[in-house]
């Protein structure tokens, strides 16, 4: 007998206290979406049952104790007309983590980014190119209490990510950090994280930390990663559109692209706000 069902989704779902099992569910599984509305309302609290171990063993839990969902591949959850629907994309290998920080964090960092408005640049690229990316960074996350935050709860999930990504376990050497504001019409083109330049050769890792107020006001802003297989330098494509409070994790090899970002007025508070960074390998 097979255990694992045809397109079966790899799933690992962390509960409360860090217990972690592990399953896999066929893409079109309706429970799929039900765990992913869990993560996000906790209130009121009911009963889940998943199956494990090719259905021989039920996992039986309160919904208010699930704390994350990490999907492989990653799935895109679309809320159309308040029913979620489900998209699996072609298999670009990231890593989704919901709910990455605690809801108090995650308003504390929106304020944050609110308080230092003055502080944010214009971003650059590594290569120097112009009109490659367009959006405003905040370059003293650096020196903040943030920093510490971000590096030592991406460290919880370090392992996953990597053994996720065909990343041999990384012995964590340099790691960058910055705040990025994507408003009105902002981008950035199609590109790799590491080695488009020799200062960027070592990175490893990618991580994109999503944060926005809502309801969201801006649209559009995807984040696409592609190979290039196709003809047009692009092959298959996974779209994210970017969820409050979820990290994105890729291999900073990867190809990919943020798409403009709509919005009705150029609000700095409705931004697209990210943290995102890289981590390479020791020496
Ligand atoms: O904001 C995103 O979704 C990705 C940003 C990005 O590609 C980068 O900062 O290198
Ligand atoms: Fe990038």
């Amino acid at each position: 007998m097979k255990d694992e069902p045809l397109n079966a989704i790899d799933i690992t779902l962390i509960l409360r206290g860090d217990s972690r099992f592990e399953t896999a569910l066929p893409a079109a599984d309706p429970l799929l979406a039900d765990l992913h509305a869990a993560v996000q309302q906790h209130s009121p609290s009911r009963l889940m049952q998943v199956p494990l171990d090719g259905g021989r063993t039920a996992l039986s839990f309160a919904s208010s104790e699930l704390v994350s969902v990490l999907t492989t591949p990653p799935v895109l959850i679309e809320a159309a007309d308040s029913q979620a629907s489900l998209q699996t994309g072609s298999y670009l290998p990231c890593v989704c983590i919901d709910d990455f920080l605690t809801p108090d964090e995650n308003t504390r960092l929106l304020q944050y980014a609110l308080n230092n408005e003055s502080e944010f640049s214009p971003s650059d690229v590594t290569t120097g190119h112009e009109g490659y990316r367009r959006s405003m960074v905040l370059q003293t996350i650096q020196d903040s209490p943030w920093r510490t935050l971000f590096e030592g709860r991406l460290d919880v999930h370090l392992s996953h990510i990597c053994q996720t990504l065909g990343i041999d376990t990384l012995a964590v050497g340099k790691r960058e950090i910055q705040l990025t504001a994507s408003g009105k019409g902002d981008f950035f083109k199609l590109h790799r994280d590491a080695g488009e330049d020799v200062g960027t050769a070592a990175r490893t890792l990618t991580y994109v930390y999503y944060f926005f107020r809502e309801p969201q006001s801006f649209s559009g802003g995807n984040l696409l990663l592609t190979d290039d297989t196709g003809a047009n330098g692009r092959g298959k494509v996974l779209a994210m559109r970017p969820q409050n409070n979820r990290l994105v994790a890729f291999r900073a090899d990867q190809l990919h692209e943020v798409e403009p970002v709509f919005m009705a007025d150029d609000a700095f508070s409705e931004s697209r706000f990210t943290v995102n960074g890289w981590l390479r390998a020791a020496d």
